[in-house]
């Protein structure tokens, strides 16, 4: 049945699956606490729960769409991986929903899946465990339009580990799943930003925007996901260092709840296969409902010629 599905919706049926089960990996490397900590580069970690996710996506996504590109952070080699950690079953949830027109006949030439095994690594390595996200975005024709995020620790300060975790996907045109929305209060200005990747540029952007509150936290996933909460209702990072597998899976789920996500010039990113990686410009995201212009305009031009 799975066959007559269209492609994007069938992809988007086996990350959720996938997703759960490399936020599982997650959770047991950190219950097992060796880390294996690796320095990829300045202020850039890497820790064993990252490359085992990484190859548990890769693995059971390859085996299911062998002839789609599929983009990972870590970049791993396709060594062997425990049969457990392949999972090929597909939501049905997801399979059930009505596919958009415009994606019934999509090709695997058309699409690039990016994967961001676990977003936040920082923050894991530093047991803020709810900022971390396992992210599957999907891009149609340089555009991201599906996406998957996976919270493996949401709530994990109130209930036991069978039930912590929550995972939501969103396809632009259709809609999301897993996640109830709500909207960012209108009396004050809420913003949120990175707390492991700030520098001067970050700070005199957030002073011009005189916000009530900033939530410095950890992750593109988890930042998307307070907009989408409404407990902020920008997510502003004038610098570079975010990567097109933080943004693609955030960006489709933030679309296809009626939110945006851009340079902080207000252009889209584009995200085909031959694309650079680094999101040089920066990234504007907002809430529903909240006017991704009015923000763009507000960005210090010094800011603005920093990022050209
Ligand atoms: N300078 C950087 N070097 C490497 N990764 C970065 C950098 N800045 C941002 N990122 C990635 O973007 C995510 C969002 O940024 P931040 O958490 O600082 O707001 C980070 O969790 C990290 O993803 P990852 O943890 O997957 O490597
Ligand atoms: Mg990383
Ligand atoms: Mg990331
Ligand atoms: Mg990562």
């Amino acid at each position: 049945m799975a066959q007559n599905v269209p492609l994007v919706l069938r992809l988007i049926a086996s990350s959720v699956t996938a997703a759960t089960r490399a936020g599982k990996i997650i959770r047991d490397i950190m219950s097992r606490g060796e880390l294996g900590i690796v320095e990829k580069g300045k202020n850039d970690l890497q820790t064993e729960a990252d490359r085992s996710a990484e190859r548990c996506l890769m693995a059971s996504l390859s085996q299911q769409y062998p002839n789609l590109t599929i983009i990972g952070e870590e970049g791993g080699s396709h060594c062997e991986v425990p049969s457990d950690w392949i999972v090929t079953d597909c939501d049905h949830n997801v399979l059930s929903q009505q596919c958009p027109l415009e994606y019934i006949d999509i090709s695997n030439n058309d699409v690039v899946v990016w994967i961001d095994p676990l977003d936040g690594t920082a923050e894991y390595t530093q047991g803020l465990l709810d900022h971390v996200t396992v992210l599957v975005g999907i891009s149609v024709k340089g555009k991201a339009v599906g996406g998957v995020i996976h919270q493996p620790y949401y709530n994990y300060q109130s209930v036991s580990s069978e039930l912590m975790g929550r995972t939501l996907w969103g396809l632009v045109g259709l809609g999301i799943g897993g996640f109830q929305r709500e909207d960012p209060p209108s009396d004050r200005l809420i913003l949120t930003t990175t707390r492991s990747h700030s520098n001067t540029m970050v700070n005199t952007t957030l002073d011009a925007f005189k916000p009530d509150e900033v939530l410095r936290v950890g992750g593109a996933g988890h930042k998307v996901l307070l907009l989408m909460e409404g407990k902020a209702h920008a997510y502003i990072f004038p610098s570079k260092g975010c990567k097109k597998w933080d943004t693609c899976a955030p960006e489709a789920v933030l679309t296809a709840i009626g939110g945006k996500l851009t340079d902080i010039h207000g252009n889209a990113y584009e995200y085909h296969k031959g694309v650079e990686h680094p999101n040089l410009r920066g990234v504007l995201a907002t809430a529903r409902g909240v006017d991704h212009s009015s923000f763009v305009k507000k960005i210090p031009r010094e800011v603005c010629d920093a990022l050209s």
